[in-house]
């Protein structure tokens, strides 16, 4: 039943073609976020849309720069368990959180990560008063599961090291 209710959903907005493109994407997160007034941010950009599709295409291993109804799912999925936790720790619905915060709510969604790493996400995704905005997380931690899913993906025996030619790593690095 709700799996039938979500396929509407993605019909609806993939249109014939059952494949959601970076605007089409855009414009349905940004929906949903204008409908949830405890989520105060400026919503998704298309360039976050783009990479969040490119990553999911890691993820699923199928280059198609679209989001087919599995990829959807997921991200879905993904962003409404990672909102509840961003709200969690944006008590004040100011919108942002601040990295100390992050480093906590990215612990609760499973990652362990060690303190340079929690520096680089700090820097890559804080705005300039060292806060992490609603759509800056959820890009960070899409980024963040399809990178760790794409390691085991190629640690085939699961040695906890992989070997990549130089194309190969670009690859992985210039799409994701
Ligand atoms: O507040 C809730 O209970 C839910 S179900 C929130 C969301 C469920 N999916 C979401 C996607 C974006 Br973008 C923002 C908020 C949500």
């Amino acid at each position: 039943e709700e799996d039938q209710q979500f396929r509407t959903i993605f019909q609806e907005i993939a249109g014939d073609e059952m494949e959601i493109t970076a605007n089409e994407l855009k414009n349905v997160l940004n929906r949903v976020i204008s409908e949830h007034k405890d989520l105060n941010t400026e919503g998704f950009s298309l360039e976050s849309c783009r990479s969040m599709i490119a990553l999911m295409d890691v993820s699923f291993m199928d280059g198609t720069g679209r989001l087919n109804l599995q990829e959807f799912r997921h991200l879905w999925n993904k962003i409404k368990q990672w909102q509840g936790i961003f709200k969690h720790y944006d008590a004040d619905q100011s919108g942002s959180i601040n990295s100390y915060e992050m480093r906590n709510a990215v612990n609760d969604a499973g990652f362990r990560l060690n303190n340079q790493l929690y520096d680089i996400i700090t820097m890559r995704y804080a705005n300039e008063n060292m806060n992490i905005d609603f759509d800056s997380f959820i890009s960070c931690l899409v980024r963040l599961e399809a990178m760790f899913r794409a390691f085991q993906a190629f640690d085939q025996d699961g040695d906890g090291t992989i070997r990549l030619s130089v194309l190969e790593w670009l690859q992985l690095t210039m799409y994701a």
